[in-house]
């Protein structure tokens, strides 16, 4: 089951979004400044297309989701093209090359629709749809490498339309949400192909042999350009989609999505399935801190109250922005007496709390907490009701409390 973790990347730039909310930029004089913060956003940008290692597991997912789409259905092109190509082996290539070719065409048929199946029953394996993807490459190219190392040296000039295989592979990498580690890998591999097609029809460091390595690096370049820009709108299309922009946390919609995935899992694990908690919590009288301060303040009271409860939770926990001055955090593997720990903690913390007002003056801010445990057979959102029912219990109970739904 995927466990929740908070995107570093969507943190950071929940932080750098909180502090321009908190000192908006005079135009001129801080240009530098800003041109500095422009850079900064460019590189982690480019960190995070690099490679999936600073990926939360949230996005992973989501990735992982895109991409098999992507493999299906280039897959499924591919799978149409490769009989219409034995086609034009039939017109383009002398009889005594169809035996060879048209059995490698049909071992290339069979693979290609084994990864079909693989990236079809991969739904939310993410090591397997990377495979599925990996071999939806390596299969043509693959195919390409034996015909020529079977086909006798002084054929393979015979084998028109082969020679196009790499540059379409180092194409074909432009389409999928690679990362750049991932496609550079794909491609030195696509030019050692090329390379060993030099090799066997002579044309290895002549001047055509070394424009075709030419042409097919300045091809891996743009493709991977277009891979980067490809990922990082895909990263803030799912920011934008899953994260409440002025707190950096998971939105309602991200956290009923994540609800459902772990009454799921955990259906599927039975009795060893984890104990759960749910903690809905409320600000109180938010209408004063607006009404009093203004509503900009409210807004800092909020993003800062985001950070408190984060500080208090694992990264494995979920904290959400419900809705208005509404949090939730899914604590996973907590039973009620955990809960309610927690609760405790972050209640007690968000009194002691300075929270600044624009003059760096203290606004007193309580937070009333509603704790239920999450029921193995219920829908998320029974869970969730129960949890506001008991927070408003402790709203009529006072306020600045924790109670509990079971
Ligand atoms: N600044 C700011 N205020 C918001 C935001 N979203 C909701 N609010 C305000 O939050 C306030 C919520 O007020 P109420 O629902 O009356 O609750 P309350 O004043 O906190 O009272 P209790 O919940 O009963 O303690 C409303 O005034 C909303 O305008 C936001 O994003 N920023």
């Amino acid at each position: 089951m995927p466990t929740p973790r908070r995107q570093r990347s969507t943190d950071d730039n929940a932080a750098s979004d909180t502090a321009q909310r908190r000192h908006p930029a005079p135009s001129q004089p801080f240009a530098t400044l800003r041109t500095c913060g422009e850079l900064r956003t460019s590189l982690t940008s480019l960190r995070d297309t690099f490679s999936n290692r600073h990926h939360s597991l949230d996005f992973a997912y989501s990735h992982a989701h895109y991409l098999r789409n992507r493999v299906l259905a280039v897959g499924l092109l591919f799978l149409l093209l490769t009989p219409l190509w034995a086609l034009v082996d039939i017109v383009m290539l002398p009889r005594d090359l169809w035996g060879i070719t048209l059995s490698g065409r049909g071992l290339l048929l069979a693979g290609l629709a084994g990864v079909l199946l693989l990236a079809r029953q991969s739904r939310e394996r993410i090591g397997r749809i990377r495979v599925s993807a990996g071999l939806l490459l390596a299969l043509p190219a693959t195919f390409y490498a034996l015909v020529l190392g079977i086909v006798p040296d002084g054929d393979v000039a015979r084998l028109a339309g082969y020679a196009f295989i790499p540059f379409l592979l180092v194409a074909a990498l432009s389409v999928f949400p690679f990362t750049l580690v991932e496609s550079l890998a794909a491609g030195v591999a696509l030019l050692w192909l090329l390379a060993f097609a030099q090799r066997v029809d002579g044309s290895w460091l002549t001047p055509a042999g070394l424009e075709g390595l030419w042409l097919l690096a300045s091809l891996l370049a743009v493709s991977l350009a277009a891979n980067h820009f490809q990922l990082s709108l895909l990263m803030r299309v799912y920011r934008q989609a899953t994260h409440d922009p002025l707190t950096g946390l998971f939105n309602r919609g991200a956290l009923t999505l994540h609800l459902e995935k772990l009454q799921a899992w955990r259906r599927q694990q039975g009795e060893t399935a984890p104990a759960c908690s749910v903690l809905m919590m409320d600000i109180d009288h938010f209408k004063r801190i607006n009404d009093t301060h203004g509503h900009s303040v409210g807004d800092l009271v909020l993003a800062e109250f985001a950070r408190v409860v984060s500080d208090q939770t694992r990264a494995e926990d979920c904290v959400a922005r419900y809705g208005g001055e509404e949090f939730v955090v899914l604590l996973v593997d907590a039973d009620v007496a955990r809960g309610s720990r927690v609760a405790e903690r972050i209640r007690s913390t968000v009194e002691a709390h300075h929270f600044p007002d624009h003059d760096h003056q203290r606004v007193p801010v309580t937070t009333s907490i509603g704790v239920a445990r999450l029921g193995e057979r219920e829908t998320p959102q029974q869970a969730l009701e129960r949890a506001d029912a008991a927070l408003y219990r402790a709203k009529a109970q006072g306020r600045n409390r924790v109670t509990h739904a079971d």
